[in-house]
């Protein structure tokens, strides 16, 4: 079974923005990982510094490992991280505006042709509203369509590990519902997930293991259900307050702080 795995990772945007500092996670073959944080935590770099796209940023991986089983992915360009299953959908949902879905898919593929129409065929399967408007520009589809034609392109290259940033990011609450129950069905249907989202409730819902950032380091990490359950996230990342009292009937627990 094959763990992309982060291990001691620091990372640095030009020469004084340390934006993550010894951060290690793991992400075993068939689970979803989750990554909570604040604004400018470092969620988004951690995803860049996997899908080797920190050079675009002018950022730079200072020291740490980054790995999928026995393939070492530390600083390797992006393709060599979608070569070896590694497969992040577009940041902020970029799709090709201008180009109809099914060509947004089909350019998902370039590099991964054999299979592509299987895949497609999955796709529209995972997202019917995509086989509907299949000849429609992008431009034209929803912010929510747009994020599913944004992971539909990204499992047109069959990833083994998918990196999704935000993906219900503005996103109505049905909407994001719907995004959520995909990302579970995928995740069913053999592909490892790693999500980083502000949407706290919602990834400690899918996630098997969660990792909390707190200014670019790893500040608490364990089983999602056990992080859900303890007070310093409830109260951070949740929006639950002290005073909830006896109103708030979900399990309330002290978590011990686990080591990064
Ligand atoms: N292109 C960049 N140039 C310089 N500094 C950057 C750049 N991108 C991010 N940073 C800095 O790196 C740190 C981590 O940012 P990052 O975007 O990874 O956080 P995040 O947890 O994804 O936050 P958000 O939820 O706001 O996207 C922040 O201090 C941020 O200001």
């Amino acid at each position: 079974m094959t763990t992309l795995a982060v291990r001691d990772l620091t990372v640095a945007y030009g020469r004084s923005v340390r934006a993550l500092r010894r951060v290690s996670l793991e992400v075993p073959a068939g689970e979803i990982v989750a990554v909570l944080g604040s604004n400018g935590a470092g969620k988004t770099t951690i995803m860049r510094a996997i899908s080797g796209t920190l050079r675009f940023h002018r950022a730079a991986i200072e020291s740490g490992e980054i790995s999928y089983g026995e393939r070492r992915l530390t600083g390797a360009p992006a393709h060599r991280a979608v070569a070896a299953g590694v497969v992040q959908a577009p940041e902020g949902r970029r799709v090709f505006a201008r180009l109809t879905v099914e060509e947004n898919l089909r350019a998902g593929a370039l590099g991964a042709a054999r299979g592509a129409a299987g895949r497609r065929d999955r796709v529209f399967e995972l997202f019917p509203v995509l086989a509907e408007r299949r000849g429609q520009r992008a431009a034209l589809l929803s912010g929510g369509e747009q994020q599913m034609l944004a992971m539909g392109r990204a499992l047109m290259a069959a990833p083994k590990v998918l990196l999704l940033d935000e993906p219900t990011l503005g996103l109505a609450p049905l909407m994001a519902e719907r995004i959520a129950e995909t990302i579970r069905e995928i995740n069913r249907q053999g592909t490892s997930v790693l999500l980083v989202e502000q949407n706290a409730a919602l990834a400690l819902r899918l996630a098997g293991t969660a990792y909390v950032l707190d200014v670019g380091e790893v500040a608490l990490h364990g089983p999602a259900a056990e992080l859900a359950a303890s007070d310093e996230v409830r109260r951070r990342y949740l929006g639950v307050t002290e005073e909830a009292g006896p109103l708030d009937a979900a399990p309330r627990r002290t978590l011990a702080r686990w080591s990064a």
